[in-house]
C-alpha cells in the first residue's frame, strides 16, 4: 500500500480520502527540515502547502518519493528540476484557490482605500478619530493588473464590478482574452504611469523577480496603492518601504514577503503599510477544495499512473491510464532492448505508433522509451526524469503518429541514429496487454523480452542451432525460449534466447569463437 505524508496544516478531507482510496497517511505539519529529511525516505508522496520547502537536500533522502502535491497553486517551495532529475512528480491544484485569493486582493485593495486596518486600532484604542482617515473611492480608478492569469482574472472581474477600469500587463495576455475579460493591455511602463491601484497576479520567476524594482517604483503615479498577494520577491521591500516613508507610495499591503514567515520585516509599522500572514488562500471553501483535489489527484497516480496537473510530466487521464500501461511496459521494453544493443553514442530517437497506439497520448510512451533506454546508462530513471536526461545528453526526440495500420493491429517502433546508421526495433501487443517484440534491426523475429536473454547475431548456417545448445548447456544455463529470425536463407540471422540464468563470460566467449558469430550480448530485462 503507498505511503503519503502530509506535511502541512491541511484540510481533514485530504487524510480521510487517501485512507478511503488505500493509500496510508501520516500527518506530520511544522516539522523542521532535519525532521523531514529523516524520515521522507519512508514515503511514495508527500503532500505539502507552501510551509514545506522541498529542496535537493530533502529529495536526495527522498529514495522512494514519487509524487509531490501541492494542495494550492504555487510550487515555488518546490525545486522542480531535482525533483524531475530524481524522477519525483510535481503536481499542484491550479484552480482551487483562485476565487479566495483574487477576494483577498479585493479585500486588501479596500483596505488601503480606506485604511481600515488603521482606523480599527485607533477606534478600539477609544480615539474615535473621524477626521484621521479619509479615504479614496475605488469608483472610476485604474487598477492596474500585472498578471492576468486565474487569479488576475478574477481580480479584473470583481474589479470591473466595481466600476474600475482595469488594465493589464501581460506578456502572455493576448488581445482577444483582454477583449473578453474587459481590461485594457498595456506595456509595463504605461501601467505605472496610469495607475491607481496596483495588483500583482504573476508567478515568482526569474522576469518577474523585483519587477516593481526601485526604479519601477519611483515611475508610478503619486500616491499609487500596492497590493502583493502573489510572492514576495516581486516587489523590492526597502525601496516600497522608501517609497511609503516619502509620501510617493500611499499605501501598500502584502500578503506575501521574500522572507516568510515575516516576524520582523522593516516594513512593519511604515506608514500606510497593511500585511496579512499569506493568508490568500485561507478560506474553508479554498482550503476544502484544494486538499480534496490534492488527495485525489496523488492517490490517482500512485495507485493508477492517472497524472493530472503535473509541472514536470504530460496529463495521463485515468481513463487512459489502464489503456496506456501495456503500451509502457512495451515502450519501455524496447527503449531498453535499443538502449543495451547500441554501440556507442546515439544522437537521435524517433518513436513511431500506428493502428491502435495511434490513437492514444503519445507522451506517456515516449517517455517509457526513454526510460528503458536511459535506464541502461542509471538506474534511477522513471519516465518523469527521462526526457530530461534524455536532453541533457543532446539526444533528438522525435514522435511520429501513423494512421494506417499495417500487419499488427497496433505497433510502437523505436529508431535510433548510431553511429552504424539508423536501427529501429518495433513491438505490439498481444492480447491488447502482452508486450512482444516483433521486428529487430529489420529482421522478423518474435519475442518476449523478459529477464535474463542472449542476442546473437551470426551468418545463418546448419548446425548452427545445435552448437550454440552445447555451448550454454555445457555450462549449465538451461534455455526457456529460443526465437530466430533471419534476413534470407543464408544470410544474417538473429537469435534471442531467454535463459533462466544470466550466462556466464566464459560460455559468452565460447559463443562467440563458434564459427560464423558475428556478434554476441547478453541483455537483461524487467519481468
Ligand atoms: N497569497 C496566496 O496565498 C496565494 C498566492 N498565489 C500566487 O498567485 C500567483 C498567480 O496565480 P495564478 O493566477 O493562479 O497563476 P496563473 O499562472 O494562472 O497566472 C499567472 C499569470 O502571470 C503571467 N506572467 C508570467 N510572467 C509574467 C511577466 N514577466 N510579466 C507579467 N505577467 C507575467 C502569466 O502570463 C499568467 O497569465 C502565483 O504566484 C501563485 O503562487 C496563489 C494562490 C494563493
Ligand atoms: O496556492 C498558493 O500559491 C499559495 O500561496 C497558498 O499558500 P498556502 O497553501 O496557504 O500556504
Amino acid at each position: 500500500m503507498p505511503k503519503v505524508l502530509i506535511s502541512d496544516k491541511m484540510d481533514p478531507r485530504a487524510a480521510q480520502i487517501f485512507r478511503e482510496r488505500g493509500v496510508e497517511v501520516d500527518e506530520k505539519p511544522g516539522l523542521s527540515k532535519e525532521e523531514l529529511v529523516a524520515i521522507v525516505g519512508g514515503y511514495d508522496g508527500l503532500a505539502i502547502r507552501s510551509a514545506t520547502k522541498i529542496g535537493r537536500d530533502v529529495l536526495n533522502a527522498a529514495n522512494n518519493l514519487k509524487v509531490v502535491g501541492r494542495a494550492g497553486i504555487g510550487v515555488d517551495n518546490v525545486d522542480i528540476p531535482a525533483a524531475s532529475a530524481k524522477g519525483v512528480v510535481v503536481m499542484n491544484t491550479p484552480f482551487g484557490n483562485s476565487i479566495t485569493t483574487a477576494e483577498h486582493a479585493i479585500a486588501l485593495m479596500f483596505a488601503l482605500a480606506r485604511q481600515l486596518p488603521e482606523a480599527d486600532a485607533s477606534t478600539q484604542a477609544g480615539k474615535w478619530e473621524k477626521n484621521r482617515f479619509m479615504g479614496v473611492e475605488l469608483t472610476n480608478k485604474t487598477l492596474g493588473l500585472i498578471g492576468a492569469g486565474n487569479i488576475g482574472s478574477i481580480v479584473a472581474d470583481r474589479a470591473i464590478g466595481l466600476k474600475m477600469k482595469v488594465i493589464a500587463f501581460d506578456p502572455f495576455l493576448s488581445a482577444e482574452r483582454a477583449r473578453e475579460l474587459g481590461v485594457e493591455k498595456v506595456a509595463l511602463d504605461e501601467l505605472l504611469a496610469r495607475a491607481d491601484f496596483i495588483t500583482l497576479h504573476t508567478p515568482l520567476t526569474d522576469q518577474t523577480r523585483n519587477i516593481l524594482s526601485a526604479e519601477n517604483l519611483a515611475n508610478t503615479k503619486k500616491g499609487v496603492r500596492i497590493i502583493n498577494c502573489a510572492r514576495g520577491g516581486l516587489i523590492d521591500e526597502a525601496a516600497l518601504k522608501k517609497g511609503l516613508e516619502s509620501g510617493h507610495i500611499g499605501g501598500a499591503a502584502l500578503d506575501v514577503f521574500v522572507e516568510e514567515p515575516a516576524t520582523a520585516s522593516p516594513l512593519f509599522g511604515t506608514p500606510g503599510f497593511i500585511s496579512t500572514p499569506h493568508l490568500g488562500a485561507s478560506t474553508s471553501e479554498a482550503q476544502v477544495n484544494v486538499a480534496i483535489q490534492v488527495a485525489e489527484q496523488m492517490s490517482d497516480f500512485l495507485l493508477t499512473g492517472a497524472v493530472t496537473n503535473a509541472l514536470n510530466m504530460p496529463s495521463v487521464s485515468a481513463e487512459e491510464a489502464p489503456r496506456l500501461r501495456p503500451y509502457m511496459a512495451l515502450a519501455e521494453k524496447l527503449g531498453s532492448l535499443v538502449g543495451q544493443l547500441a554501440h556507442g553514442g546515439l544522437s537521435a530517437i524517433s518513436i513511431e505508433v500506428e493502428g491502435a497506439a495511434a490513437e492514444l497520448n503519445q507522451k506517456p510512451i515516449t517517455g517509457a522509451v526513454l526510460a528503458g533506454l536511459m535506464r541502461v546508462y542509471s538506474d534511477t530513471v522513471n519516465m518523469v526524469n527521462a526526457p530530461f536526461l534524455a536532453k541533457e545528453r543532446g539526444l533528438d526526440v522525435r514522435e511520429v503518429r501513423h494512421d494506417r495500420e499495417g500487419d499488427y493491429h497496433t505497433l510502437v517502433r523505436v529508431s535510433v541514429a548510431t553511429s552504424e546508421g539508423e536501427r529501429s526495433v518495433a513491438g505490439t501487443l498481444f492480447g491488447d496487454y502482452k508486450p512482444r517484440l516483433v521486428e529487430l534491426f529489420g529482421i522478423k523475429v518474435e519475442a518476449d523480452l523478459t529477464g535474463p536473454m542472449l542476442y546473437v547475431v551470426n551468418e545463418d548456417a546448419p548446425g548452427f542451432i545445435g552448437r550454440i545448445g552445447t555451448a550454454l548447456g555445457d555450462a549449465g544455463v538451461n534455455i526457456g525460449t529460443f526465437h530466430l529470425g533471419r534476413r534470407a536463407a543464408g544470410g544474417e540471422a538473429v537469435l534471442l534466447l531467454s535463459v533462466d540464468t544470466p550466462v556466464p563470460q566464459a560460455t559468452l566467449d565460447t559463443v562467440a569463437k563458434l564459427p560464423g558469430v558475428k556478434r554476441v550480448k547478453p541483455l537483461h530485462f524487467d519481468r
